[in-house]
Order: C-alpha cells, then sequence, then structure tokens
C-alpha cells in the first residue's frame, strides 16, 4: 500500500497526457482514474506553430471531453513559466494554455522522467528481452534512449514509491577502449573538445562515427543520414557503415552497463528511443551483450542483469497514465512544474 505524502497533486479529471518529442507529439486522454487512455493520431510537431493549435486541432476538435488536467512530458529544462523545447518550436507557456484550451491544471515532467516511468506500466507485451538475465523487481532501473539526442533516465524504489529520475547523462565522457577505437576516436568530432555520448550515440551521432571511420581509412563517405547507415549496416553493403553500425553498438553496450554501474540496476536496463527499435537486429547480437557485460571486476553481477528493448511505440503515455491515476505511487516532485487555474 503506497503512502500519501503531503504534496501529493491531486488530478482533476480528465486528464490530458501528451508525449512531445522533437518530431511527433502523441496525446491520449484519460477519462478517470480506472480506464484505460483514450488515444489520438499521432501529430507532427512541424505541422503546428503552437502547442495549443495542436492540442485544439488533434484531440479537442475529435472529442466532446474537455480535459481539465494536462500532463505534458517535454524534452527541455523546465524552469520558469516558458518551456522552451529541445529541437521543436514549441514554448510551452502553461498560463496561457489554460487560458486557450480551458485547463485547471497544467503539469510538466522531463521527457526521460515519463520513459522512466513507463517501464513500471509495460507489460510483456511492449517489451522485448534482448539479454537475458532476472530483474529484482524493486532495485533500480535505467532507462536509454539513442533518438535526435541521447537520453538517460533511471527509476529507483524508495519509501513504498518509484522515483524517475531525470538526468543529462547522455553528455558525459566516453573514451576508446580498443585498438581500433584508440585509431578512430581522433577523428570523431567533438564537442567543446569532448567526445561527449551524443557525439556518438543519437542520429547525428551515428554519421559522426561513419565519417570519422571513413576519414581514418582515408574512404569518401557517401552516406548523410543515420538511416542510410544503419540499413546499409544492418545488411552489410557498405564495410564503413558495418563498422560504424557495430562501434554503436559497441559504445552503446558499453554506455548501457555503465550506467548499470552507476545505479546498481539490477532491476534491468531498458533501452527506448526511436533508433533503438530501428536497429534491434544488431542490438540482439552478442557484441551487444558483451560490451554491457565487460566490467571487470563486476563481470558476474553484470551477467544477471536483462536488458530490454521497449518496443512499445506509446510508452511514455503510459507511463504518464500510471502517474496520472495513481501519484501516490510515484516519488515525483512537481513544485515549480505544477500550474493552477
Ligand atoms: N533507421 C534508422 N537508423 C538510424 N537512425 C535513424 C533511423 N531512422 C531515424 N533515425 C534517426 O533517429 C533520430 C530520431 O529519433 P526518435 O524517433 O527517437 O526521435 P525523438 O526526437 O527522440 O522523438 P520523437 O520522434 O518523439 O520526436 C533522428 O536522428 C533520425 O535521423
Amino acid at each position: 500500500m503506497a503512502l500519501r505524502f503531503e504534496g501529493d497533486p491531486v488530478f482533476q479529471f480528465p486528464v490530458l497526457i501528451g508525449d512531445i518529442g522533437g518530431t511527433n507529439a502523441r496525446f491520449a486522454i484519460l477519462v478517470d482514474a480506472q480506464s484505460e487512455p483514450r488515444e489520438f493520431p499521432t501529430i507532427q510537431t512541424a505541422d503546428f506553430e503552437t502547442i495549443e493549435e495542436a492540442i485544439q486541432a488533434g484531440v479537442l476538435d475529435k472529442t466532446s471531453l474537455q480535459p481539465r488536467t494536462t500532463i505534458l512530458a517535454v524534452a527541455g529544462p523546465i524552469k520558469g513559466d516558458e518551456i522552451d523545447l529541445t529541437n521543436c518550436p514549441w514554448v510551452v507557456r502553461p498560463n496561457e494554455m489554460m487560458q486557450t484550451l480551458g485547463l485547471t491544471q497544467v503539469v510538466t515532467l522531463n521527457d526521460f522522467e515519463a520513459q522512466a516511468l513507463s517501464v513500471i506500466a509495460l507489460d510483456d507485451n511492449g517489451l522485448e528481452k534482448i539479454a537475458a538475465g532476472e530483474a529484482l523487481p524493486m532495485s533500480p532501473r535505467v532507462v536509454l534512449g539513442p533518438g535526435t539526442g541521447l537520453g538517460v533516465g533511471g527509476l529507483v524504489h524508495s519509501a513504498h514509491k518509484w522515483i524517475p529520475l531525470a538526468s543529462e547523462g547522455g553528455h558525459i565522457d566516453i573514451g576508446p577502449r580498443s585498438k581500433r577505437d584508440y585509431a578512430v576516436f581522433p577523428n570523431i568530432e567533438t564537442i567543446e573538445g569532448r567526445v561527449a555520448g551524443e557525439q556518438i550515440m543519437c542520429g547525428r551521432g551515428l554519421v559522426n562515427l561513419y565519417r570519422a571511420i571513413a576519414k581514418t581509412d582515408g574512404k569518401e563517405p557517401t552516406f548523410n543520414d543515420p538511416a542510410e547507415i544503419s540499413s546499409a549496416g544492418l545488411e552489410r553493403t557498405d564495410s564503413v557503415a558495418a563498422e560504424a553500425l557495430d562501434m554503436f553498438v559497441t559504445q552503446l553496450g558499453r554506455f548501457a552497463g555503465d550506467l548499470a554501474l552507476v545505479f546498481m540496476a539490477r532491476g534491468g536496463i531498458y533501452l527506448t528511443g526511436g533508433i533503438a527499435q530501428k536497429i534491434l537486429p544488431a542490438l540482439k547480437s552478442e557484441r551487444f551483450t558483451l560490451a554491457v557485460r565487460d566490467k571487470a571486476p563486476h563481470s558476474a553481477m553484470m551477467a544477471k542483469i536483462p536488458v530490454y528493448a521497449i518496443t512499445h511505440p506509446r510508452a511514455p503515455v503510459l507511463g504518464l497514465a500510471a502517474y496520472a491515476r495513481t501519484p501516490q505511487r510515484f516519488g515525483v516532485e512537481v513544485s515549480g512544474r505544477i500550474w493552477r487555474a
């Protein structure tokens, strides 16, 4: 039985749930705490100038339900009354949203908090085990997602609650390990001199890796698009793309293993983000699993930690719905990010 702490918000239903990505926004309405979320078609953020217009056209014009609360997961720092979204021109202005859309409450969460919440909400239908192991039910979990950027979140259980942790873990330094890494790393584009995680493990990062490998071998790069590189890599039709994909998978495995060490993530490692789903066959390889577990002196512990790919296309929506239904089950600090009319 979860304890209700002072400060747990009580949400007024119907609740409009939104997962706002750089490219796509996904919305659903939860009529009450017992019902399943009613989903609406995915919206391309580029199709609307403002989030209010998108919600009006994509949700409110399609239903007679009038949401009272909205809970939005956004990529970007939540500070003050104007939230600038990373990789998307929308600005979330909660006070304006309440007025325009007739809402009484607005809550904003970080996108990787929502990803972390989704791990609790998903069952076997939305998760695919890609490395063996047994998740200890109450132990910490890590979520990482290569997409437009590299997102990292954590989930810990404490004081009878699941507590999602947002982070900037995608920006930590990454180093070479093999002889080949030492040859290629000097050719990877840096950010202020650093090979940070996002220089390698995201769409742009895959292109960086591919170019660095081509430069190391004195070859002319021919691809500019991450999808071209991953498909040529998966099909082994281009040797530079194939090595770039292999290196991407190895680095992602090492990074996932490092994060699991940081959190002692005996509850499992969860991969999300657009790219993980696209390169799933490569992630199911021994290359990935070995890289996750190659953590002397803790290889034996690492071998017990399972890795899952989150395959549900709307996992964060389910995570937010679980939170909206029973906020007292989750330790989500909303001070500074809840607005009331
Ligand atoms: N087949 C693919 N292989 C590798 N990278 C891909 C592939 N398809 C898309 N990408 C890259 O994935 C990134 C988009 O990732 P994702 O779909 O997770 O987007 P997001 O911005 O994180 O979230 P959202 O789609 O909700 O806006 C882009 O950099 C894109 O170039």
